[in-house]
């Protein structure tokens, strides 16, 4: 087994999560880990990014500075608290953080800022990123890239089980005993909840549904938010902020409805989007990993919507479900430091398995 680090900031945009894994490229155990919150004022930057505005080529370029800086501090914090020294690690993968994800059109692209040489300067180990335009350039989607990781540590199944990622986005892997690998993303996980709650209760996120319990949910509304041409696409699919934003939800929203009504309604509009791909599979075990496991009303919801399952977190097979994304990322730097495939074409679309990611070299 060799150390890796694994740096995953999602499209929740609630901070970074930073681990340290060691890896054969079969097993991952992980070692230590650590988190840091955004600062509000970076997070708001980031928000306004997602949302199309206009941002000069200066700030773009600071921007990268500031999160590349981010991810430094972080690994050395994970290195202090670990008692691990930088020489013990093989690499680093850092996913970034998406401020654009287009996969389809003409010019397709997914941008992930967070500069790389700085991470590999100040740490002194190879730093690994971009890990989603090489399977784009070869007609992929660029994610979900997780499911090959999930296959890796919870594939080895008798029975048919799916793995859910409530991040941002909510996305799925489909491990079926004796097949390969499915996956894609699914809709909206956690990120219209959070916007919503933001503007009501002026939290980030709705803690333990605190607010969301306390209304109905609205079946015209849920009706409505269910119609989006995207959730009836054929996979491979991926999405983002770029379409669930706070103008799709708004543009949705009846005359007169009590805030808490629809905080309910957008959890039950996740539960949907996730419960009604995961009934086209025969029934087994649904295991949820990302922050969206913390929801109870989700956990609930989930379990009551599809009630031939069993509904449980990754943390039940062995796997941390706060931790599984940015190990992910510590696999992926496993592979491509080994010359090995990180995408599953089945998944992204890509025309082929390829070796995923940028290197930076410290020295
Ligand atoms: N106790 C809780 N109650 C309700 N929601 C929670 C709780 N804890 C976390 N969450 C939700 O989880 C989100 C963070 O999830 P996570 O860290 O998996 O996101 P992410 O890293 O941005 O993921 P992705 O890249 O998959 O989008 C928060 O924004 C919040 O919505
Ligand atoms: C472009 C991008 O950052 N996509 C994220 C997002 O968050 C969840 C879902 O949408 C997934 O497709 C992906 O992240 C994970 C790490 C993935 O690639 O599997």
């Amino acid at each position: 087994m060799e150390l890796f680090i694994g740096i995953m900031s999602g499209t929740s945009l609630d901070g970074i999560d930073a681990v340290l894994v060691a890896t054969n490229g079969q097993q991952a155990e992980l070692k230590a880990s650590t988190s840091r919150p955004f600062a509000e004022n970076l997070r708001q930057r980031l928000l306004n990014l997602a949302a199309g505005h206009a941002i000069t080529a200066k700030q773009w370029g600071e921007l990268d500075t500031e999160l590349g800086q981010a991810y430094a501090d972080i690994v050395l914090q994970l290195l202090a608290e670990s008692g691990i020294s930088a020489t013990q690690v093989r690499a680093i993968g850092c996913h970034g953080q998406t401020v654009w994800h287009q996969p389809l059109g003409q010019l397709p692209f997914s941008l992930q800022l967070g500069d790389a040489n700085r991470l590999a300067a100040q740490t002194g180990i190879v730093a690994i990123n971009d890990f989603r335009r090489k399977d784009m350039a070869l007609g992929g989607q660029g994610a979900p890239l997780v499911p090959a990781f999930h296959q890796q540590v919870l594939g080895n199944t008798k029975h048919m089980r799916i793995v859910v990622n409530i991040g941002g986005i909510a996305n799925i892997t489909v491990l079926a005993p004796g097949q390969a690998a499915l996956g894609y993303d699914v809709g909206p996980g956690n990120m219209l909840m959070d916007l919503w709650c933001k503007q009501h209760r002026g939290q980030a996120f709705d803690k333990d549904a605190a607010f969301g319990l306390q209304g109905q949910v609205n079946s015209a509304l849920l009706a409505n938010l269910l119609t989006e041409p995207w959730l009836a696409l054929p996979a491979p699919k991926s999405t983002g902020r770029e379409l669930f934003d706070e103008a799709w939800l708004v543009a949705r929203l009846p005359a007169a409805i009590s805030a808490a009504d629809v905080q309910a309604t957008l959890a039950e509009f996740s539960a949907c989007a996730i419960a009604n791909e995961v009934a086209k599979w025969p029934a087994g075990e649904l295991l949820v990993c990302g922050g969206g496991g913390h929801n109870p009303l989700l956990m609930r919801r989930l379990s009551a919507l599809l009630p031939n399952w069993r509904v449980d977190t990754t943390n039940s097979a062995g796997v941390d479900m706060d931790a599984m994304e940015a190990m992910a990322f510590a696999w992926l730097a496993h592979q491509t430091w080994h010359g090995l495939p990180g995408n599953l074409p089945a998944v992204t679309g890509a025309s082929r398995p390829a070796i995923l990611g940028a290197i930076h070299l410290p020295g």
